[in-house]
């Protein structure tokens, strides 16, 4: 999926943004043009699988209410069996869930598309990728987590860009449909280098809710991973 033709995917964390004013931040990056975010990323923590307590479900109910961008669910929590298809009956375009907390990938992968969405699997940084890659055709994304999964605004992991590298010759290779997002510790300069290394969808909280116009950020971020995928070849 990441060809020459389709542009950077930018997904705003709304890990950064104001939770008194959800709906408002997610319309923050709601512009049109290259600054309209692709997917708006939800950051579910359940304090168990990660040390770090978010949202769930009745907030992203809302969040479907307040904005048309497509929500990109990624759910840090236990027993994503039991938890990720109601996110997906809900209406969430995207539900990824941790390789790292499930025996049975494939089969909540299976529960959630069947429930409507898009099938996620996100490995943390220390994961390897080669225990997944044969069962990668059951997910429409692979998030590569570039921090350690619980919180924002944390430094960017290069090593992880060797996986990175790994699944784009898999997927050509393979001729797979699969979209590679890259999550924690993007901005300006760490975008490049995941850009190069492959990414389609680019995961950004600090950078974008941080900055004075969210929706700028967005472009910026864009333009920047496109400028570096056209220079790699
Ligand atoms: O899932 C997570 C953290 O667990 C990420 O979505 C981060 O929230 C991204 O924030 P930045 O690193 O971009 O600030």
């Amino acid at each position: 999926m990441c060809d020459s033709g389709s542009a950077p995917m930018i997904a705003p964390s709304i890990l950064s943004a104001d939770f008194a004013n959800l709906g408002a931040e997610a319309e923050a990056v709601a512009g049109s043009g290259t600054n309209r975010a692709d997917w708006l990323h939800v950051d579910v923590m359940d304090a168990h699988f990660v040390p770090n307590l978010t949202l769930g479900l009745p907030v992203v109910e809302s969040l479907l209410k307040a904005t048309d961008i497509p929500l990109d669910c990624h759910l840090m929590i236990e027993d994503p069996g039991r938890w990720a298809p109601p996110y997906a009956e809900a209406g969430a375009y995207n539900v990824t869930f941790h390789a790292e907390a499930t025996d049975d990938p494939v089969a909540v992968a299976r529960d959630v598309r069947a429930a409507g969405a898009k099938a996620g699997l996100s490995i943390k940084p220390g994961t390897p990728l080669e225990p997944y890659l044969q069962i990668l055709r059951d997910f429409d994304t692979l998030l590569i987590m570039s921090v350690e999964p619980g919180f924002g605004g944390q430094q960017f992991i290069p090593e992880v860009l060797a996986k990175a590298r790994a699944i784009r010759k898999f997927i050509d290779s393979e001729d797979l449909r699969l979209l590679v997002e890259i999550d924690g510790g993007i901005n300006a300069d760490t975008i490049e280098q995941a850009a190069e290394a492959g990414i389609d969808c680019f995961v950004a909280g600090s950078a974008v809710y941080g900055a004075a116009d969210p929706g700028a950020a967005v472009g910026a971020l864009r333009a920047q991973a496109a400028a570096a995928r056209a220079s790699a070849g």
